[in-house]
């Protein structure tokens, strides 16, 4: 009888376990139904973590978007969006997407109050993301728009037990996937300043490359070596105790191939690009927030840097300039005077000199500067001197070597009856890279190299002709 009772209680028990499974299931289904699960169960890990935290206490870590006050964008933080992408595309439910170098996918990270958990080494840890709307004044008045914008935070929880594992292995291994993730997803860009400090971009896809920039191939070697032995410069830069950036000067003609150097540098280093439009920067202040929010791996760029701003400050007044103006002896409609006219930029010689070189300078690392000019012999030469401006590259008119590229990119001739007249006509004529591929260009089914490098050849006696005349002209008026 005993035995029997107990057999009954027992299966009596049993029945109201199954009940309760039973119970739980339904609810478990609807609240998942109702969506709410996830939240649910966070709310139950959550407070499950505090229960157990009374007797193995958590420990927290944060890591914040913005590195000292608002003024750059932390790595770390973006280091850790990037080695979370692939938990939170599978674990969370609540996501926020980008575009990404594929453009049919989405790159993806956690939204606001989303939790992943992680495990590593048999410990386990959760990675919290929240943001905080920005104090009224945050200290940084000057900081315009990006003051007003959220400030988004990750926060890893852990316990007290997993302190070194965590500090010691788990967070450097998270901060290296991350910087490998964010390798493989990279999509170069190009930024330009659209306010007085503050950054726009766009992908950069630019196709020109040294493979199809003409010029003097040893010149172009040079070049190229120059640029592989800054990449690989990480410890020299360490070790003779100079700020990991390099300053190039391209000067030349207008159509020489300067903007195109450009482009070709930033595709062979793999590197972004930010085109600073310094007639829109109000300050030096500005400039120097500019510069802060650039990132390592690339190129800043200061197109027509004598049009951009009145660099040679106390060695040309303003009378001089309207006398120049008067007789025309600048360039008529010239982009520096375009420049000059609608800017009402406050930086200065020395602003951009700091910029360059000063303090400022070495905050981030492995940085081209590039300045390009119509008219090299304008500017200061506080500007432009070795140090500053490393490496001046003469950006010319197409010589023989450069028109032999050009001859086998577009017609794949290497070698032509017409290229000896060519060769003597590209001495005493000067024609851009530019102009040259435009008449090496099949412009119709019937044109061949032949008709081609003859409509070279047309147009370049053309251009002596007219020099010609021009010269005849000039020495009547003597
Ligand atoms: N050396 C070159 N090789 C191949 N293409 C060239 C070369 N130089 C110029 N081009 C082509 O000619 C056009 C004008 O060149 P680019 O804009 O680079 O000239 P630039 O020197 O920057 O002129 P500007 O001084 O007016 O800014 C571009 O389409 C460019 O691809
Ligand atoms: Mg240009």
């Amino acid at each position: 009888m005993e035995a029997s009772s107990s057999v009954w209680s027992g299966l009596n028990s049993g029945v109201v376990l199954s009940l309760i499974a039973v119970l739980w299931t339904v609810v478990w289904q609807n609240l998942q139904h109702l969506q709410l699960q996830q939240t649910f169960g966070r709310h139950m890990s959550r407070h499950a973590r505090r229960l157990a935290a009374m007797v193995d206490p958590y420990l927290s870590l944060t890591i914040a978007e913005y590195d000292g006050g608002r003024m750059r964008r932390s790595d770390a933080y973006e280091e850790v969006k990037a080695y979370l992408r692939g938990a939170c595309s599978r674990d969370a439910r609540h996501l926020r997407a980008e575009g990404g170098k594929d453009a049919n996918k989405l790159v993806l990270s956690m939204a606001d109050r989303e939790e992943v958990a992680d495990d590593f080494q048999g410990a386990r840890v959760w990675w919290l993301a929240y943001s905080k709307s920005p104090p009224r004044n945050d200290g940084f008045p000057w900081w315009g728009a990006a003051a007003q914008e959220d400030r988004r935070f990750y926060q890893l929880f852990f316990l007290e037990r997993h302190r070194e594992l965590v500090l010691g292995a788990y967070l450097p291994r998270v901060r290296q996937m991350g910087r490998d993730a964010m390798l493989q997803n990279r999509q170069r860009k190009l930024f330009t300043n659209i306010s007085t400090s503050q950054w726009s971009h766009v992908v950069f896809e630019h196709p020109k490359t040294f493979a199809t920039l003409a010029m003097d191939p040893a010149k172009k070697k040079e070049i190229m070596d120059d640029l592989d032995m800054f990449k690989a410069g990480k410890e020299y830069h360490a070790r003779v105790g100079k700020a990991w950036k390099r300053g190039y000067l391209l000067y030349g003609p207008p159509g020489t191939g300067k903007s195109a150097m450009i482009a070709a540098m930033a595709n062979y280093l793999d590197y972004d690009i930010y085109d600073i439009e310094l007639t829109s920067v109000h300050s030096n202040s500005d400039l120097r927030k500019l510069f802060i929010e650039t990132k390592s791996k690339s190129i800043i760029v200061i197109e027509d840097i004598d049009c951009s701003l009145d660099l040679s400050g106390s060695r040309k007044n303003k009378e001089e300039t309207a006398e120049d103006k008067k007789d025309g002896s600048t360039p008529a409609g010239d982009k520096a005077e375009k420049k000059k006219a609608d800017t009402s930029s406050k930086v200065t010689l020395s602003g951009l000199l700091n910029f360059i070189d000063g303090l400022w300078s070495a905050c981030g690392a492995e940085r081209l500067i590039v300045f390009t000019t119509n008219h090299v012999e304008k500017l200061d030469p506080a500007l432009v001197r070795r140090g500053r401006m490393d490496k001046h590259i003469e950006m010319s008119y197409c010589g023989f070597e450069a028109f032999k590229f050009l001859a086998n990119t577009y017609l794949g001739v290497v070698s032509h009856e017409l290229f000896d007249d060519i060769r003597e006509l590209l001495q005493e004529v000067n024609m851009t890279p530019a102009d040259v591929a435009e008449n090496l260009t099949r412009k119709s089914v019937d044109d061949d190299a032949h008709s081609c490098l003859a409509s070279l050849v047309r147009e370049l006696q053309e251009a002596k002709k007219m020099a010609n005349g021009e010269n005849g002209q000039d020495e009547q008026d003597g």
